[in-house]
């Protein structure tokens, strides 16, 4: 038991890592905040729901690991080296896939039910 809690700890420190040295990070969160209030605010349903938590949960933990490669990439190659460009390049390509499919579902979600909302005001 006393493992598991120091396990959760270390990964509440690499959470916190995260939050206050990657801005994008930071951005990603505030975006996610934004996209539950909507949710509540629209009252999507429990399908709606599940895609969002999970774009928002996929997001970040692309995130997450983006930002461990990176550090990865720092540590072994800190001199300019092509393929550590190459990684690093490609790290970053996985997070902007899926916030471009985040993208795409919030817009399915959200967008009809918000032109809804602005036709009858
Ligand atoms: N050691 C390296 N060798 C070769 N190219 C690198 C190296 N480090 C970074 N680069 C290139 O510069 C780009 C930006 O790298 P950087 O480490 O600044 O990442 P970033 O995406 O700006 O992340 P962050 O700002 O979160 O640190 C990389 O995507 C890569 O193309």
């Amino acid at each position: 038991m006393k493992k598991f809690i120091l396990s959760v700890g270390y990964a509440l420190k690499g959470l916190r890592f995260a939050f206050t040295t990657q801005q994008n990070f930071r951005i990603q969160v505030s975006v996610a905040l934004i996209a539950i209030a909507l949710g509540f605010y629209l009252n999507i349903s429990t399908a709606e729901w599940h895609w969002i938590t999970l774009c928002i949960a996929l997001v970040l933990v692309m995130e997450l690991f983006n930002t461990g490669i990176e550090a990865l990439v720092d540590l072994v190659s800190p001199d300019y080296n092509k393929l550590a460009g190459h990684v690093k390049d490609i790290s970053a390509a996985a997070v902007l896939i899926m916030a471009i499919f985040t993208l795409l579902t919030g817009a399915i979600i959200f967008l009809p039910k918000l032109l809804l909302l602005f036709h009858a005001a």
